[in-house]
């Protein structure tokens, strides 16, 4: 299987907690007492320190113990965490909810048009989002602000493209969210971003496939800014293609 990128366990009490620090300003930096976030949560002041060691070891907060409590951080992983929390109430209470994400278009690596076009990947597009990208992938560096607010990406279906193998190794898994892309008030429907269990960029890289080259159809270059309109919901036909897939592989 893919050595996926670490996503610590979604324990709901830890994520409670997590909450809590957020809404006394550890977005920011704040000082908490356990017995404090304990009476918050309506826990004990031993489970609430179990708590935030939980939090620090999942990588969603950093901490400063001082001699009368602690100063917490939520960590950029830990806001991304909330967010998906956030993107979930959106889910359940708000229809049509589309996450827009801003940035500027740019060139990568020169890496995903070999992955696009590998054959193992290559099928499961075909099957599953009914179409042959064009090979390659169009980078778009995110602002500052969709660098957070692409942790709400998790709140929404994705189709899911499965790791694969081949004798010499083993290649990731990866999830293709259904999207607008949105230049110069010009839209483009067709359009999957793909996001690559095992990736060289960090999170402010955002990568886009589609059956045709981007960069002609919407007349794009380095440095343009683009919207990409996430939409709330899988596109319909996905479940079907996997039973498609499924039978297929039978
Ligand atoms: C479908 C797909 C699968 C990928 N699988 C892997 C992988 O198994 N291992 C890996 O190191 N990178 C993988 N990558 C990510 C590339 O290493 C790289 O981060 C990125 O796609 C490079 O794109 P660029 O040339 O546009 O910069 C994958 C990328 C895509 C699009
Ligand atoms: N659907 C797509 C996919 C890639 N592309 C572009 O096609 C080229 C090859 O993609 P790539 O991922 O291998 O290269 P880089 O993104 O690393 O520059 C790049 O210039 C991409 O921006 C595009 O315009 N439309
Ligand atoms: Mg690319």
């Amino acid at each position: 299987m893919a050595e996926a990128t670490s996503t610590a366990d979604p324990d709901p009490a830890a994520i409670a907690a997590l909450k809590h620090v957020g809404l006394v300003g550890g977005l920011t930096e704040t000082k908490v007492s356990c017995a404090a976030l304990g009476d918050r949560l309506d826990a004990s002041t031993q489970t609430a320190s179990r708590r935030l060691q939980t939090l620090e070891s999942a990588g969603y907060i950093e901490r400063d113990v001082v001699g009368d409590g602690q100063w917490v951080r939520v960590t950029d992983a830990g806001e991304a965490a909330l967010r998906a929390e956030y993107a979930d109430y959106r889910r359940l209470f708000e229809t049509d909810v589309e996450l827009v994400l801003r940035g500027a278009v740019t060139g990568g690596m020169g890496e995903g048009r070999h992955y696009i076009t590998l054959p193992g990947y290559a099928e499961q597009f075909r099957t599953r989002l009914g179409y042959e990208p064009f090979p390659g992938t169009l980078n778009v560096d995110l602002s500052e602000e969709s660098v957070r607010r692409r942790g709400e990406m998790a709140g929404i279906d994705a189709v899911p493209i499965d790791a694969w193998e081949d004798e010499d190794r083993t290649y990731g898994a990866a999830s293709c969210y259904g999207v607008t892309l949105v230049a110069d008030g010009e839209r483009y429907e067709e359009v999957h971003a793909i996001v690559p269990d095992r990736t060289h960029h960090d999170d402010d890289q955002l990568e886009l496939i589609a059956p045709e080259r981007l960069r002609d159809a919407l007349d794009l270059a380095d440095g343009d800014a683009v919207e990409v309109r996430v939409a709330a919901t899988s596109r319909a036909d996905a479940p079907e293609n996997e039973a498609e897939m499924e039978t297929e592989v039978a």
